[in-house]
């Protein structure tokens, strides 16, 4: 099918939309538009893509991706018409180079700031980043920002070059330092106006997109032709419309060496428990994984589903007839689970971290104590042991797997692109598996919670056979 010419622009001011060329000529693709620098500016200087005479690339026919190549946003639709699918289809322009740049790169200063919590691949981002500004673009001013938004204002920046990048992607953490807090928008854009930054790469997760958008605002309401562009990142999973964050996939492989700990320590004892709390703020996408390629695990506690002790259909119960069956058990909790079971103080209530996030008690903490609790209460004479395991930090502060390398270095790529075609205030990131660019605004708004009524949850009940704790 081929995509006829634009129709008239659309009621939403934020998308295009297109007819399809399909027999009924009846289904229309709305495209999400992306804010770009001609709209402060229409007469902006064009350049030709500098990869038009690099020697290792040989433009042909399809290589630059054209303002009509996009991102269906679902591939899955029933065609019966019996339910209704998304009409008209959501896109988005897809990632790439474009022929015709708007930066001259003798005259462009590219910042790159992360903020928030650490997450495997931020190192590789950074270095791709300062790579391949220098080697496909050209660029020769590239500058880190030290620790997270606060930087902008607070330290010098850093000149970065590919030599002293060299190797970053194999280090866990992220050498530019991050931080939470610290978001002042005025000194922020005031920063990146004396400094004389054109590009403004930001990394980091829903706090920092939300931040972005403000900065992109502003950006907008100065008339600064700056180019912002959204790479996200967190180990959560917990950020919309992408496939997913880079540093997931290694936070659940590294989850596993936990799981199998603890699954060891529960077979080897009597009536064993082992328990295990993974990262997961207010998604459970990682206990979620970790479980199901585990296959180790007899209950995934997540903050999507509610869940109680005590009781008919409780966990208590479940456990009971686990240890009996197999004589041990594993459990898997993910942090931000059970927060509204476990008693805390009116200060402890309000607690919340720098960046304005509520700061979480232990859940596996108070999980351990409380099934201690319950065992010594109805099984006073029977051996019991809950070997607790918290491998929180371990599991993010590593270096990024082979996949999520890969993945950073893709996102890079597509940042650059992106924002040397002039596009600004959006987010790049995977679609269905297709690179896409995506307004920063949808990105900073969505948050991608486990669909517990998804299969995927389904299955997680059905390798573990645990309660769905509806109560009855
Ligand atoms: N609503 C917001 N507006 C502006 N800045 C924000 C907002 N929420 C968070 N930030 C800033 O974004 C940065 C990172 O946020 P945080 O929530 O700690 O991490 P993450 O981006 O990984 O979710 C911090 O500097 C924080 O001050
Ligand atoms: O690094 P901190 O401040 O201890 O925070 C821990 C939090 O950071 C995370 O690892 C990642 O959260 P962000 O992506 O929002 O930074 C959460 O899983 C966890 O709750
Ligand atoms: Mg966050």
């Amino acid at each position: 099918m081929a995509l006829s010419h634009p129709e008239p622009e659309s009621t939403n001011l934020t998308t295009e939309s297109y007819n399809l060329q399909d027999p009924n000529n009846s289904s229309i693709i709305n495209l999400q538009k992306l804010p770009h620098l001609t709209d402060l500016l229409p007469t902006l200087k064009t350049y030709i893509n500098p990869l038009e005479h690099n020697p290792f690339f040989h433009p042909s026919d399809g290589f630059y991706i054209t303002p009509t190549d996009v991102v269906l946003r679902h591939v899955v639709y029933d065609i019966s018409g019996t339910f209704s699918s998304p009409s008209p289809l959501l896109a988005y322009l897809r990632a790439g180079p474009r022929k015709q740049i708007f930066f001259d790169p003798t005259n462009t200063r590219a910042a790159i700031v992360n903020c928030g919590g650490l997450c495997p691949g931020l190192n590789t981002v950074i270095r791709e980043l300062v790579v391949s500004l220098w080697e496909l673009y050209g660029l020769r001013h590239i500058y880190g920002i030290q620790a997270g938004y606060r930087g902008f204002y607070s330290t010098d920046p850093v000149a970065l070059n590919p030599k002293m990048v060299h190797g970053w992607h194999k280090r866990g953490g992220t050498v530019l330092h991050t931080s939470r807090g610290g978001f002042d928008l005025h000194k922020i854009v005031d920063a990146i106006q004396t400094n004389g930054f054109n590009q403004v790469y930001i990394i980091g997760g829903d706090g920092t997109m939300r931040g972005a958008v403000k900065i992109f605002d502003e950006i907008q309401r100065r008339k600064l032709i700056v180019g912002v562009v959204g790479i996200p990142k967190t180990v959560d999973n917990d950020v919309g419309v992408i496939d997913r964050s880079f540093g997931f996939q290694t936070a659940v492989e590294m989850a596993q060496q936990a799981i199998n700990a603890a699954h060891v320590e529960a077979e080897s004892a009597v009536n064993g428990i082992g328990l295990v709390k993974l990262m997961g703020r207010s998604t459970g996408h990682i206990a979620l994984y970790a479980t199901l390629s585990s296959c180790d695990v007899d209950c995934c506690l997540i903050p999507e589903v509610k869940f109680y002790l005590e009781g008919k259909g409780g966990l208590f119960e479940f456990l009971e007839h686990r240890l009996k069956e197999n004589g041990h058990a594993v459990v898997v909790v993910a942090e931000g689970a059970g927060q509204d079971m476990i008693p805390r103080t009116d200060a402890q209530k309000e607690e919340r971290d720098e960046s304005g996030n509520l700061v979480f008690l232990d859940v596996g903490s108070w999980l351990k104590s409380e099934l201690k609790k319950w065992w010594a209460r109805d099984h006073p004479n029977e051996l019991f042991t809950v070997k607790y395991i918290d491998p929180t930090y371990m599991i993010r502060a590593v270096p990024a797997n082979a996949t999520d390398n890969l993945y950073c270095t893709l996102l890079a790529h597509s940042a650059i692109h992106g924002i040397m075609a002039g596009y600004t205030g959006f987010v790049c990131g995977p679609i269905n598996g297709n690179y896409a660019y995506i307004p920063l605004e949808e990105v900073a708004r969505a948050k991608n919670e486990v669909n517990t009524r998804d299969h995927k949850w389904s299955w997680v009940r059905s390798v573990t056979n645990q309660p769905d704790f509806e109560k009855s």
